[in-house]
C-alpha cells in the first residue's frame, strides 16, 4: 500500500504519466491534477524558503544581540550612554584601539574626568587576546561601552557617527610592532593605511566633523642622525615598513586637513611602556623571560654600540594624548566640504633621557631581584633603529606635556603589575 505522501507526491515530480488516464475527461482531469499538484508544489517551495530566510535573520538578529555587535537597539542604547558628557565643557571622543595599551588608559582618564568616551578595537591576536580582554573588563567598571569591530567597517562608523555627535576622534588602532612587519607586512597595509582611510573619510563625512589625534611613531625618524630629534627633521628614511606606514599616515591625514578641513593633531610617540603594556615590546617580553628562567636577546649595533630608546612612561604619554585632545582646533568642514582652514600639527612625545637596552635590563633585573640570561646579538637589519631622542620643546609650549618618570620608576611600576597581574610572589618566584 502506498502511504498519502506517496499518494499526492510523484516520484519524478511533473511526470504524470499513469496508466489508467484513458477518455478525454480524464484527459482534461489529468491536466487539471497535474496544474494543481505543481501549484501545491510551487508553494511547498515557496514556504519552505520563507521559512528558511525568516529563521536565518531571526539567527542574524540574535548573535548582534546577545554579542552586541552593533545595530541593535540595545546597541545604541549603549553608545549613546557611554557617549554622554558628564562635565562643563567636556568632550565625547570615540577612541579606536581602545582594548590596546594606550587606548585603554586613555579612555579611562577621559572618562575619569567626566568626558564621553565609546570605544572600538577589533580584538586581533596579534599578542594574547586574553590581555585586552582584560583591558575591556577595566573600562566596563568605568562605564566605558568598548565596541567589538574594525575600523575598516565603513557602516558601523557610519552608523556610530549617526547616533553621536563625536567631538573629537582618539585614533589609536594600529598594527604597531617594527620588526613583525617582515612576517606580516599586509597587516600593517590593512590597519595603518586601509584603516586610517576608512576613519578619516568617517569623520570627514560626519556632521559636524570631530577633530582628530591620532598615534604617529617616533620610528618614522628611521635613519635620521640628527639628535634630539625635532618635529622639523626629515622623515624620509624610514627604516621599517611599520615607520613607513606611520609616516604614509601622517601624509594622509594632512590631505583631509588640506581639502576637508579635519582638525589633525599627529603624536610621535616614543617606546611608551609601563603596566598593562603590550608583550611584544622588549621590556615585557624580558620580564617575562627572566622570571621564567629563560635568556633573552639583546641586540647591539654597529661597532658593538649598545641600542637606545627613549623609553616613555604611558602615564606621561596619557597627559600628552589628554593635553592635545584639550587643545585641539575644531575641524572646519561639514557635509564633506571644507569652509575653512583647520589646525595641523605634530609632536613628539618622548622624554628626552635615552637608556641603552642593557642599562634597561639592569633596572629589570634590581626590581625582578633575578640575574637575566642575556645573549647578545648583533642588531639584524630588521627595520631596527640605533636609537632614539626626543626634543619635546614643541609639545611642551603647545600642550603644557613634560614627562614625571623617569625608566627606573616606571619599570618598577610596571613589574609590580606585572607580578600581581601574572600572579607571581616575589619572595617565592623569584631567588
Ligand atoms: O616608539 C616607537 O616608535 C615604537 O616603539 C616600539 O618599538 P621599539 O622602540 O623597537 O620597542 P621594542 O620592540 O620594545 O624594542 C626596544 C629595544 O629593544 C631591542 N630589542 C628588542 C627585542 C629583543 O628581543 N631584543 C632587543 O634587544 C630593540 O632592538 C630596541 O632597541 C613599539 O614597538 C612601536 O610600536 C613604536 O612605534
Amino acid at each position: 500500500m502506498r502511504g498519502l505522501e506517496e499518494e499526492f507526491i510523484p516520484s519524478t515530480p511533473g511526470k504524470f504519466k499513469d496508466k489508467t488516464y484513458y477518455s478525454g475527461n480524464r484527459q482534461l482531469h489529468r491536466c487539471f491534477a497535474s496544474t494543481s499538484t505543481m501549484f501545491l508544489w510551487a508553494l511547498f517551495l515557496l514556504a519552505l524558503t520563507a521559512s528558511y530566510l525568516s529563521f536565518q535573520s531571526f539567527m542574524d538578529s540574535g548573535t548582534r544581540y546577545l554579542s552586541s555587535t552593533w545595530g541593535s537597539l540595545h546597541w545604541e542604547k549603549q553608545v549613546r550612554d557611554s557617549a554622554q558628557i558628564h562635565r562643563v565643557n567636556g568632550m565625547s571622543v570615540l577612541v579606536t584601539g581602545a582594548a590596546g595599551f594606550v587606548g585603554s588608559h586613555v579612555s579611562i582618564a577621559l572618562k575619569k574626568r567626566g568626558d564621553g568616551v565609546v570605544g572600538i578595537d577589533n580584538f586581533n591576536n596579534y599578542y594574547d587576546p586574553s590581555l585586552k580582554k582584560a583591558r575591556k573588563n577595566l573600562l566596563n567598571l568605568q562605564n566605558v561601552f568598548l565596541i567589538e569591530g574594525d575600523i575598516n567597517d565603513v557602516h558601523m562608523l557610519a552608523k556610530l557617527f549617526d547616533i553621536v555627535a563625536f567631538t573629537h576622534v582618539m585614533h589609536l588602532a594600529a598594527q604597531a610592532g617594527v620588526r613583525y612587519a617582515m612576517e606580516n607586512p599586509k597587516s600593517y597595509v590593512h590597519s595603518n593605511i586601509a584603516g586610517l582611510v576608512t576613519l578619516l573619510e568617517a569623520c570627514k563625512n560626519a556632521n559636524p566633523q570631530p577633530a582628530i589625534v591620532w598615534a604617529s611613531s617616533s620610528s618614522v625618524y628611521g635613519l635620521n642622525e640628527k639628535v634630539p630629534f625635532s618635529e622639523s627633521d626629515r622623515t624620509d628614511q624610514p627604516a621599517s615598513l611599520y615607520a613607513a606606514t606611520k609616516k604614509a599616515g601622517e601624509e594622509i591625514t594632512h590631505t583631509y586637513n588640506h581639502i576637508y578641513g579635519l582638525s589633525i593633531t599627529g603624536l610621535r610617540f616614543f617606546t611608551v611602556y609601563g603596566p598593562w603594556g603590550r608583550p611584544d615590546m622588549a621590556y615585557f617580553s624580558f620580564t617575562r623571560n627572566i622570571l621564567q628562567g629563560k635568556p633573552i636577546t639583546v641586540y647591539r649595533g654597529k661597532n658593538r654600540v649598545d641600542l637606545a630608546r627613549d623609553f616613555t612612561y604611558i602615564d606621561d604619554i596619557v597627559k600628552g594624548c589628554v593635553g592635545s585632545l584639550d587643545t585641539a582646533g575644531k575641524s572646519t568642514g561639514s557635509g564633506g566640504k571644507k569652509r575653512g582652514p583647520a589646525m595641523f600639527r605634530i609632536f613628539n612625545l618622548g622624554n628626552t633621557s635615552p637608556v641603552t637596552v642593557p642599562m634597561m635590563v639592569a633596572m629589570l633585573e634590581k626590581h625582578l631581584k633575578v640575574k637575566a640570561k642575556k645573549h647578545v646579538l648583533d642588531m639584524p637589519g630588521n627595520g631596527d633603529v640605533p636609537f632614539t631622542h626626543a626634543n619635546i620643546s614643541l609639545a611642551q609650549k603647545e600642550l603644557g606635556y613634560k614627562p614625571t618618570t623617569n625608566l627606573q620608576t616606571g619599570l618598577g611600576k610596571f613589574v609590580r603589575w606585572y607580578l600581581s597581574y601574572y600572579g607571581y610572589r616575589q619572595e617565592k618566584s623569584v631567588k
